[in-house]
């Protein structure tokens, strides 16, 4: 069952169309990510699910509801991260979290909540005082607080260390298990590809791929990397005629090649062909951010 059901979606800012027809779903207890460039519409995307921005065109519903004429009831299943400005830095934590309660009809005890995001012993510090990481945690906690079934958590984890983004990661993966629905707006590839289960790559206003993690490394046209360094000079020609190549890379003498696994084979095909031998032979699967790139091209170029 979808939560979350965006059709032909369209936004204008004076003129400019920023985002230009975009259709997607959310279904029940999944983590759905919005992936795509800076200016691609992400944010304004996600505003016109939560009710904050009224669209131009197209239909946005959150489990069944209107998020501009349902807007209360919206607010009730949909929890928002709030932005840094929108908390008063003198609020101690255990002071913002009563307040969020009071907010909802059927808030959660905040107390549970606070401890399963390591808030406990925090509860006395004030908003200000509060380190990058711990920051998240408690805008988790607020976004959580109206028992919500779906969350939209825009770019959680920008400005975070390796080590605290690692954490947070752990916290979106418990919020699911609690059965809330995630909505994650992201920039930052390896995250997308450990935590979502489905992914929307947003490029100049657009969905340019809807697909599983995996999905979208394969449907790249660079899905399989090959490095090796040739014992002897291979000619260029010869590289650029292999069957299904999407890039070739020189460098100091190393050889990188994308493709499919046919793409593959026809390299060891011609090295045997060529009786030059491949040292320090790799094959890899390309990472998301390879098929990231494939997928957004166009844009850059
Ligand atoms: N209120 C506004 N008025 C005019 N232009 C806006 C407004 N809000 C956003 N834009 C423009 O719309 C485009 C899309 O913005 P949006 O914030 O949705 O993109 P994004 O994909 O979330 O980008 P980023 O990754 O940089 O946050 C950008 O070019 C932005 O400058």
């Amino acid at each position: 069952m979808s939560v979350i059901e965006v059709s032909e979606l369209r936004k204008s800012y004076g003129g400019r169309t920023v985002v230009d027809g975009v259709s997607f779903t959310v279904d029940e207890g999944e983590i759905f990510g919005i992936l795509g460039p800076n200016g691609a519409g992400k944010t304004t995307t996600v505003e016109c699910v939560e009710g904050l921005r009224v669209p131009d065109a197209g239909r946005v519903r959150v489990t069944g509801l209107d998020p501009i004429a349902d807007h209360e009831q919206v607010a009730r299943v949909l929890g928002a991260q709030l932005q840094q400005s929108e908390l008063q830095p003198k609020l101690t934590v255990r002071e913002a979290l009563e307040l969020y309660a009071c907010f909802y009809p059927n808030p959660a005890d905040w107390r549970p909540l606070a401890e399963r995001l390591g808030l406990t012993a925090k509860l006395g510090t004030r908003f200000g005082k509060l380190s990058g990481g711990q920051r998240q945690r408690l805008f988790i906690a607020l976004a959580l607080i109206g028992n919500p079934r779906a969350v939209v958590l825009d770019e959680l984890t920008t400005g975070l260390d390796p080590r605290a983004r690692r954490d947070t990661w752990e916290l979106i993966e418990d919020v699911r298990e609690s059965g809330v629905t995630v909505l994650l707006v992201t920039h930052f590839m390896e995250e997308a590809q450990r935590l979502c289960d489905r992914i929307a790559v947003i490029d100049k206003g657009r969905v340019a791929a809807l697909d599983t993690p995996a999905g979208l490394i394969r449907r790249s046209a660079g899905a399989t990397v090959i490095s090796f360094t040739p014992s002897a000079p291979l000619d260029d020609h010869d590289l650029t005629s292999l069957p299904a190549i999407a890039s070739i890379e020189r460098k100091d003498g190393r050889i990188t090649l994308s493709g499919t696994d046919e793409t593959v084979n026809a390299v060891i095909t011609l090295l045997a062909r060529h009786r030059v031998t491949a040292h320090q032979l790799r094959v890899t699967d390309a990472t998301l951010d390879d098929a990231f790139l494939d997928l957004t091209k166009e844009a850059a170029a």
